[in-house]
């Protein structure tokens, strides 16, 4: 054998030995989590049992992330333990997360970048039909889009904070690449109809009126349902991302042809317990003021006398009456922080109605 072929057995017989302590590790850190699970059912006797720690997970990762050695990237080695403890926790108990379906959208996408592929998966019709599922007990956890860096807020899942239960127990984003594409087999015929969401269309607009300029645009329910119908129907095309273009073996004309590099989606993790701080927190609350000179700076000013920084503030019309607003407002920091609990008190004093939607960790991958 030459030296090369010899030095290449060495090595994989080194990668082999790695690979052995690496899987007895992952099975050792999967019997504790076993055990952890035992611990968790009887600290609280004939309670509900949350299996998933938000505030938990969040904290592995960033403690993954910042003690990476290299050579892989810190978002990769975190990705890599995302899925190990999916699997720890399905073996705790196996967790259904209801997201906006159907099958192969962003919002699947999301969920599955959050809480790794371990988990059962339930695609719903419409965010409001996520909530629902949640309330119901039928998902642990829902996922839902809650703004875009191009198209702004998506307005319903606000809405649906005005008269949901839920909490908020996490958040995740999502880098949105858009792609034009077409079944192979009719990729040779002309292309009479583009098939997208809404959303999308709006993203991938410039890119459209300048390669595509003409051609009918039809909105669907869903990105996934745009690539079903180009699937079936010749002569049309999808706007879509890669599980959509993968899930229905649709072949790519163009990649990322969204308007905006660094189109971003933001998704939030809904369920039915409040988080603990991890450490590294936000908070998300919405408050009705009445409608007179000065109520934006009342109900503003606090923020800037306890230091607490805003990163979202958003209006909504009021169903109570017209011409009334609630105001969506995410900031940094847990309710539980003394600080953030003093700031809440005096906005609850100024405000018609404050509803604490949940603090949860800041989104690590
Ligand atoms: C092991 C635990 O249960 C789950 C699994 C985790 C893990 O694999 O690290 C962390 C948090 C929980 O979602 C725990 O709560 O510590």
């Amino acid at each position: 054998m030459s030296d090369e072929q010899i030095r290449l057995a060495e090595l994989r017989d080194e990668i082999d030995q790695i690979d052995q302590q690496i899987m007895d590790l992952i099975s050792a850190r999967a019997r504790c989590a076993q055990e952890v699970a035992h611990v968790k059912m009887g600290a609280n006797p004939g309670q509900d049992v949350f299996f998933y720690r938000p505030e938990r997970e969040a904290q592995v990762l960033r403690r993954i992330k910042d003690s990476n050695p290299g050579p892989l990237s810190g978002e990769e080695m975190a990705r890599l333990f995302r899925e190990i403890m999916s699997a720890c926790l399905a073996l705790e108990k196996p967790m259904h997360i209801a997201f906006l379906g159907p099958i192969g959208t962003f919002t699947q996408a999301a969920a599955l970048k959050h809480f790794g592929h371990s988990v059962v998966s339930v695609p719903l019709p419409a965010i409001d039909a996520v909530f629902r599922e949640v309330e119901s007990g039928a998902a642990h956890y829902g996922v839902v889009p809650v703004e875009n860096s191009t198209e702004g807020m998506i307005n319903h899942t606000l809405d649906m904070f005005m008269s949901s239960p839920l909490k908020i127990c996490g958040e995740v984003q999502l880098r949105i690449h858009h792609h034009l594409m077409v079944s192979p087999k009719n990729k040779d015929q002309e292309i009479t109809r583009i098939y997208s969401h809404q959303q999308s269309f709006a993203q991938c607009r410039q890119w459209l009126d300048t390669h595509r300029y003409g051609i009918e645009r039809v909105t669907v329910s869903s990105n996934a349902e745009a690539a079903r119908r180009a699937a079936e129907e010749p002569g049309t095309a999808a706007i879509a991302g890669d599980m959509a273009a993968e899930l229905y073996g649709l072949e790519k004309l163009a990649t990322s042809i969204e308007d905006r590099p660094d189109n971003t989606t933001r998704f939030l993790i809904i369920g039915r317990e409040e988080v603990p701080a991890s450490g590294h927190d936000k908070s998300s609350i919405l408050v009705s003021m009445r409608n007179k000179p000065g109520a934006l700076y009342q109900l503003l000013e606090p923020f800037h006398s306890h230091g607490i920084s805003l990163t979202r503030i958003e209006t909504r019309p009021s169903p109570s009456g017209t011409w009334a607003y609630v105001f969506y407002i995410d900031f940094e920091g847990h309710m539980e922080d003394e600080q953030v609990s003093k700031l809440l008190a005096k906005v609850d004093d100024e405000a018609v109605e404050l509803k604490r939607l949940g603090s949860y960790p800041i989104g690590v991958l």
